[in-house]
């Protein structure tokens, strides 16, 4: 499978947009059938469930999420919770994609496409970033109830440059949540972007954003498949 850009989707005027706030929200980003096609990808997917507990990051498999009895998982949401209350907390389905393929076509085609010399030349015109040499993966998986408090995405050793959220769900719902939600450095809120069908959030790693609860009456997941763009190889 050849992923390309939507034929529609013009690059330059892309990096135009990007420049004035370092960040930009781009529709009919990939060619549709490309995209129609991860999606089906995604919802095949099993993710790990990604939390904090006892101020670490946690990553619990599906399986043992799955056998797990109803009053331990009600202990890790709420440890969960109490971390959320303080600003600090997450819950989400997350595969990593960056260690080895995930078996799916269409999303590890994906992956080598985003780290092909041509998508790379293309981020570090857009960004100005020059040492951009590489770029993450992750799918995740948002399902009702789940969210991540507010954050920047710096990092030293990974040198991020460029947070990327390539969305994928049809028919997103605003309402639903899920949104991806951008801060000034006091906590005021700013604008927020649904996560629309083909649609690319792509924003510097200095902005402040979160993605907000997914309400308990959406009806579907909110897939996507993000990461970053950066200095450091993979
Ligand atoms: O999914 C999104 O819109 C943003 C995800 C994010 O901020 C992160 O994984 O650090
Ligand atoms: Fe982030």
């Amino acid at each position: 499978m050849q992923i390309k850009f939507n034929e529609n989707f013009d690059l330059d005027a892309a990096a135009v947009e990007f420049q004035h706030d370092k960040r930009g929200r781009f529709t009919d980003v990939l060619d549709t059938s490309n995209a129609s096609e991860i999606y089906t990808g995604l919802k095949s997917l099993s993710y790990d469930l990604a939390l904090i507990h006892e101020q670490r990051y946690m990553s619990i498999q599906p399986s043992d999420w799955t056998s797990m009895d109803p009053q331990t998982k009600q202990k890790y949401i709420t440890m969960s919770h109490r971390y959320a209350s303080h600003g600090e907390g997450f819950i989400y389905g997350r595969k990593n994609l960056s260690a080895g393929g995930c078996g799916v076509g269409s999303i590890d085609a994906f992956n080598k496409w985003l780290n092909s010399k041509a998508v790379i030349a293309w981020i570090k015109k857009v960004s100005g970033h020059d040492d951009i040499v590489a770029a993450s993966a992750q799918a995740t998986r948002y399902g009702p109830g789940q969210f991540l408090t507010r954050h920047k995405d710096e990092h030293q050793t990974e040198q991020r440059r460029v947070a990327y959220v390539f969305n994928f769900t049809e028919k997103w719902h605003p309402d639903w949540g899920g949104l991806l939600q951008f801060y000034e450095n006091d906590g005021t809120p700013r604008d927020s972007w649904t996560p629309g069908f083909n649609t690319l959030s792509l924003f510097d790693v200095k902005h402040i954003h979160s993605v907000t609860y997914v309400t308990p009456f959406a009806l579907q997941p909110r897939l996507s498949i993000t990461g970053w763009f950066r200095a450091t190889p993979l």
